[in-house]
């Protein structure tokens, strides 16, 4: 199989190997890295995965991507520890709702969110590339709520990263906060800015994009911009596919969306090989996905506060990696995208574009009654009980399936992490698992600040100890 290497979505950016777009994150024109081209699997290779385990399959999918980098013996064993912290055998179970419906469930992790499937090989990647080249980084991420608790987790205690995240103060759940602020590694810092996920966002791209305060603190990024991030959360999308009869069967996905990175996961699986059906955006009232693909236009207004947070989002970054495609590969048209959203907080996609993504995807909203009346409804009829975000899924979801074809949505948060939220739609008071028992009791520790470029770099220049002479700027 061949190896790949990486290129911006702006076209103006130095292609890099693997481990340097890892610790890249953003490239330097602004863009998001991709696979120059997609590794291919034939359908006797995906066949091949069945009755493999989710590691098995994560080795055989993922390794392309590495570029040959990594020994096999180390890439293998960093699979294994990574999925190691999982607290079901099968990392992301199939549960049966229905006939032909099926939740994924990602939230077996430390943090009880899909983040942690690709967080925590993604900081034993980020180990390995920093030990290999006797470097220090500087990780900053912007969080909606998850994000940041399953990268503090991740990060917390390595010896070669200090780790800044970025939360709205008073926009994320209780359990989210707790989970990035009672961490007691001295390498982690929890920053409570005060405006929403967007401003936490740009404020992550505007230090990426000060190359002088880049380079200083070496700065590394761990939201889905980054692409080892996209490139993990392929996996599950085999495993689930080949465990309900692909490749011989087309399979259909429900994802709850907000920055793009976990559907345009699936995307990348198609273009790997795997034969999916349709790829379902569901989002919450913040619907800028949903409306973009019904009128052609990318088109901002406020963010609302809904009972899934982690969704409240409008600045959906990963949607420029799937414009990149739609537009063949041409970055100029991504460009002039992107200086659009910047001058007048929306662009057009283009007809042609347009037609190309709608043939992968489909898209749907919830409002925040029908988010609870799912909720109600799936627990009443099933016993399953779903967080607000795969309740979205699951509204969406049956919506857009077809009669043949098994639909699997994506679960991708525990419900434990929204209680009040789950609690006001049904009844029911979710109870963290025993490792996170003591979660709401533990002490705080983390740092108000105010939406300003300068006072986020001054923090993490004054905290951070990535400053090191040694290696080239990345
Ligand atoms: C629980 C939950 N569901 C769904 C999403 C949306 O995922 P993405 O941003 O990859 O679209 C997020 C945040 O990313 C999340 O935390
Ligand atoms: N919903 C996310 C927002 C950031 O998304 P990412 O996948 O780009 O890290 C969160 O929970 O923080």
């Amino acid at each position: 199989m061949t190896n790949v290497d990486y290129i911006s979505t702006r076209g103006e950016a130095p292609s890099l190997g693997f481990c340097d777009a890892l610790l890249t994150g953003l490239a330097r024109d602004g863009g998001l890295y991709v696979p120059r081209q997609w590794p291919q699997f034939s359908k006797k290779e995906i066949r091949a995965l069945r009755g493999k385990t989710y590691q098995e399959i994560a080795f055989t999918i993922l390794s392309p991507f590495t570029n040959g980098e990594i020994p096999k013996d180390t890439f293998r064993a960093m699979i294994d520890e990574a999925y190691g912290t999982f607290r079901h055998p099968a990392i992301a179970p199939l549960v049966q709702t229905g006939p032909n419906s099926f939740v994924m469930e990602l939230f077996h992790g430390t943090t009880l969110a899909f983040k942690d499937v690709a967080m925590q090989l993604l900081a034993r990647l980020m180990d390995y590339a920093l030990e290999r080249r006797g470097e220090r980084a500087t990780i900053v991420g912007a969080t909606s709520g998850d994000t940041g608790g399953a990268a503090i987790d991740a990060f917390a205690g390595r010896e070669r990263t200090d780790i800044f995240i970025l939360f709205p103060h008073g926009k994320v759940s209780p359990v989210q906060q707790r989970q990035m602020t009672t961490s007691t590694a001295s390498n982690v810092h929890a920053l409570a800015v005060e405006g929403n996920f967007d401003d936490c966002q740009n404020l992550v791209k505007a230090m990426f994009n000060d190359a002088a305060f880049r380079d200083k603190v070496r700065l590394s990024g761990v939201n889905s911009i980054n692409w080892a991030r996209i490139m993990a959360q392929i996996v599950y999308y085999f495993t689930t596919a080949v465990a309900l009869g692909g490749p011989d069967r087309k399979i259909s996905f429900t994802v709850p969306t907000g920055n793009f990175g976990d559907i345009f996961a699936g995307y990348c699986a198609k273009r790997m090989g795997l034969p999916i059906d349709r790829l379902v955006i569901a989002t919450n009232e913040n619907d800028i996905l949903t409306r973009t693909l019904k009128t052609g236009r990318y088109d901002m207004k406020a963010v609302k506060a809904t009972t899934s947070p982690s969704m409240d989002i409008q600045i959906s970054s990963n949607f420029e990696r799937l414009l990149f495609e739609a537009y063949g590969r041409d970055a100029s048209k991504v460009r002039a995208a992107m200086e659009s959203l910047k001058q007048s907080s929306g662009f057009e996609i283009g007809s042609q574009a347009l037609k190309a993504i709608r043939r992968d995807f489909r898209a749907g909203r919830a409002g925040e009654k029908q988010v609870a009346e799912t909720i109600r409804k799936t627990h009443a009829e099933t016993g399953y009980l779903l967080d607000p975000h795969s309740a979205i899924g699951v509204f969406v979801a049956k919506k857009k399936e077809k009669p043949n074809t098994p639909m699997v949505t994506l679960a991708t948060a525990h419900p434990a992490k929204f209680p009040v939220a789950v609690k006001s739609a049904c009844g029911i008071d979710p109870a963290l698992p025993t490792w996170l028992a003591d979660l709401m009791h533990r002490e705080e520790r983390f740092q108000i600040i105010k939406p300003e470029l300068k006072a986020v770099e001054t923090f993490i220049g004054k905290h951070a100890r990535g400053e090191t002479t040694a290696g080239a700027e990345r």
